[in-house]
C-alpha cells in the first residue's frame, strides 16, 4: 500500500519535488510514494482526489501553506491540522449561520485519521473558498468557529478520505495571519521551507 502526498501548488512543494528527483507533472508515480498537485481550492481539490484516490493507498498526506488566526503561533510554524470545517457551507439566517448539517444535507466538520505518530502541535483549520480579508468576516469566523488555521483544501481532503476510508493527515506551515489582505507581511518563502524540510524528513522516514 502507498502514501498519496496532495497538495494545491507544485510551489508549495518545490523543495520536496528537489530532494525526491521527481519529474514535472502534476500526477506522479514513485516508488513509495504518488504526489498530487490538485489546484487551488475545494473544487479543484475534490476533482482531482475524485480521479486519484483509491484503495491502492493506505495513506494520504496533504501538504501546504495556510493563514493563522493566532498571533501567538509564529510565520512558519508547522501544525498538524487534526480537524477542518467548510466554513462557508450552508445558509445565512439573517445574523445567523445555519451549517450543512443544521439543514440535514449532510456534515461540515472532518477530522484527520492515522495512527502514525506525527510529533507537530496539533490545530483546528477551517477551509474557504475566499481568503478572509476584512475584519467583520474574521471576527465572525473567530465566534463561530475559532479556528486557528484557514486553508482552501484540508476539509476537501479529508471529505474525500473519510468516503473512501482512508487514513489522512494535514501538515501545514504558516504563511501568514489572518487579517485584511497585505501580501507584503505574508513568508511565504520561510512557510515553504520549513514544509518541505518536514515533509522530505517524515516521507523519508517512511521508506
Ligand atoms: O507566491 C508564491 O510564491 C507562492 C508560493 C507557494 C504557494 C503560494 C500560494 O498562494 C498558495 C495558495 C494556498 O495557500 C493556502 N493559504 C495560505 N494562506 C491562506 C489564507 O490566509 N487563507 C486561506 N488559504 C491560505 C491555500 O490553501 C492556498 O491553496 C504562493
Amino acid at each position: 500500500m502507498k502514501t498519496l502526498v496532495v497538495a494545491a501548488t507544485k510551489a508549495e512543494l518545490t523543495y520536496f519535488y528537489q530532494h525526491f528527483n521527481l519529474p514535472e507533472g502534476d500526477f506522479i508515480e514513485s516508488k513509495h510514494f504518488d504526489l498530487l498537485i490538485t489546484g487551488v481550492g475545494m473544487v479543484a481539490t475534490a476533482f482531482s482526489l475524485g480521479k486519484h484516490l483509491s484503495s491502492k493507498y493506505s495513506l494520504v498526506i496533504n501538504f501546504g501553506i495556510a493563514g493563522c488566526f493566532d498571533r501567538n503561533i509564529e510565520l512558519g510554524t508547522v501544525l498538524n491540522i487534526t480537524e477542518d470545517i467548510f466554513a462557508e457551507l450552508g445558509a445565512e439566517n439573517g445574523d445567523e449561520f445555519l451549517t450543512i448539517s443544521d439543514l440535514g444535507f449532510g456534515e461540515n466538520h472532518f477530522k484527520s485519521r492515522t495512527d502514525k505518530k506525527v510529533g507537530l502541535p496539533i490545530a483546528k483549520g477551517i477551509t474557504v473558498n475566499c481568503v478572509s480579508g476584512n475584519e467583520k468576516s474574521i471576527k465572525n469566523l473567530r465566534t463561530r468557529l475559532n479556528p486557528t488555521t484557514e486553508s482552501m483544501e484540508g476539509a476537501s481532503v479529508f471529505y474525500a478520505c473519510k468516503l473512501q476510508h482512508i487514513d489522512c493527515l494535514q501538515i501545514r506551515s504558516i504563511s501568514n495571519y489572518v487579517e485584511p489582505r497585505n501580501k507584503d507581511n505574508w513568508k511565504i518563502g520561510l512557510a515553504v521551507k520549513n514544509l518541505n524540510d518536514w515533509a522530505i524528513a517524515f516521507i523519508g522516514e517512511m521508506n
